[in-house]
């Protein structure tokens, strides 16, 4: 199979050149990026006035959340999560999340997210909605052991079911990750039995880290000493693992993280409504951490649009630093983009031959993206993910012309909306 991007503006390679070119796509990769390509292709798609873009790479989610939006909002954390989402989350069965994953799927569709790193539960059912969707998934299951050795035993037990149910799929866009849900709610044992494990099987690793300053305050009570600093004193840091949030750190916890090739993936939306603090992303990328995006779930956003996370953290550090220099736009798209695909190993973010074909087409013909002056400071400060109008993952088009291809729309919105009604 072969597609064709005619006439669009491209951003291209790693710098995001903006070049006016074809795009050439021969099964899951990008092959040729020039002018006038003459080749003829299975699929030839008219991006005249259009800009295709490297597909965005959600690097924190949970994405069957979309379930519990609007449930509760205007709350700190840990009092959103023991209050009024745990015991919402305890009830959920295997297919309400399956449900909610195909919801969280078809927005990400529709937004131009192409991969994404995930931790809930039932990861098996959401593999599958993944693979239909036809989007890329980095899938974890959320282990949390509360310090009791039976439930530790349990966790792993289950996370070990979801990865070989996983890998029974056998398909190169859906990968099992290990994660662990944070340091304040697992042990010490159940974190060193994932390292070995993650070393193992081969596989990432994936958790909630220095998120908030109750966090803080419970793992110096209980240690001693800061998340990450326990993280790397029992040897559970490598290239291999990509921190969640990463909001409270001082030097020495950049320079750990730095020094192990850690990648942070950074939410700020869900850090703002949260009220969870800002997390030092001058000093992270000064000292040459890898950092990527993430919305984190819908309940704590409310949304899965990268497009609009990539303004909120350019705006964000500004203002934060007083700095209007920092959090450029050029430097927020690379997080939303090759930064996540870095992190997750995948050959994939930049457009140039040679990269997994997942890209997305923006429609510029709209008035609040005109004139066009600089496309990448229009993705990032003027559009949201409702411009995107086509995506194509792995070489196939899962939406043309605003159209889901992959997915009954209609059929996932009613469902939601009975899960919903059973839920309450
Ligand atoms: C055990 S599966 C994942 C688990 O994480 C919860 N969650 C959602 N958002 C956050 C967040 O910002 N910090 C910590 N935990 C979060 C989610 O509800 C699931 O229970
Ligand atoms: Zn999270």
């Amino acid at each position: 199979m072969s597609i064709l991007i005619r006439n669009g503006y491209v951003l291209y390679g790693e710098n995001l050149e903006v070049v006016k070119a074809d795009v050439l796509i021969e099964g899951n990769r990008i092959v040729e990026v020039k002018k006038g390509i003459n080749e003829g292709a299975d699929t030839v798609i008219d991006a005249t006035g259009r800009v295709v873009s490297p597909g965005f790479v959600n690097l924190h989610t949970h994405s069957p959340m979309g379930l519990l939006r609007g449930l509760a909002d205007d709350l700190p954390l840990m009092e959103w999560l023991e209050k009024h989402i745990w015991p919402r989350e305890a009830k959920l069965t295997r297919e309400h999340i399956k449900v909610g994953a195909y919801l969280g799927a078809l927005e990400m569709i529709k937004t131009g997210t192409t991969t994404f790193l995930d931790m809930y539960f039932q990861m098996d059912a959401v593999a599958e909605a993944t693979l239909e969707a036809g989007l890329r998934g980095y899938l974890s299951y959320g282990m949390i052991d509360l310090g009791d050795p039976e439930r530790t035993e349990k966790e792993i037990k289950e996370a070990l079911r979801e990865m070989k149910a996983i890998e029974g799929l056998n398909s190169e866009r859906v990968h099992f990750v290990f994660g662990p849900h944070a340091p304040y709610t697992c042990s010490l044992a159940l974190l060193k039995e994932v390292r070995k494990l993650a070393d193992e099987h081969g596989k990432l690793i994936t958790i909630h880290v220095a998120e908030t300053m109750a966090e803080l305050g419970k793992i110096q009570e209980r240690y001693g000493k800061s998340p990450v600093v326990l993280l790397d004193e029992i040897g559970f840091f490598g290239s291999d693992v990509i921190i969640a949030h990463g909001v409270w750190l001082d030097s020495r916890d950049v320079s750990i993280l730095a020094r192990n090739g850690v990648t942070v993936a950074h939410n700020p939306a869900s850090n703002m409504k949260l009220a969870s603090g800002v997390m030092p992303l001058q000093r992270l990328l000064n000292a040459g951490v890898n950092v990527g995006l993430g919305t984190d779930g819908s309940a704590s956003n409310n949304n899965l649009d990268m497009v609009e996370e990539m303004k909120l953290a350019a705006l964000l550090h500004k203002v934060h630093n007083l700095d209007p220099t920092v959090a450029d736009a050029r430097t927020v798209f690379k997080m939303a983009t090759v930064n996540g695909a870095k992190a997750l190993r995948l050959n994939a973010g930049v457009i140039k031959p040679g990269y997994l074909a997942d890209l997305v087409i923006f429609d510029f013909n709209r008035p609040h993206l005109r004139p066009i002056h600089d496309i990448v400071s229009h993705i990032v400060y003027s559009a949201n993910g409702n411009d995107v109008e086509t995506t194509i993952v792995d070489g196939k088009v899962l939406m043309l012309d605003r159209e889901v291809l992959t997915l009954d729309e209609e059929k996932i919105l009613n469902r939601a909306e009975e899960v919903a009604r059973e839920l309450s």
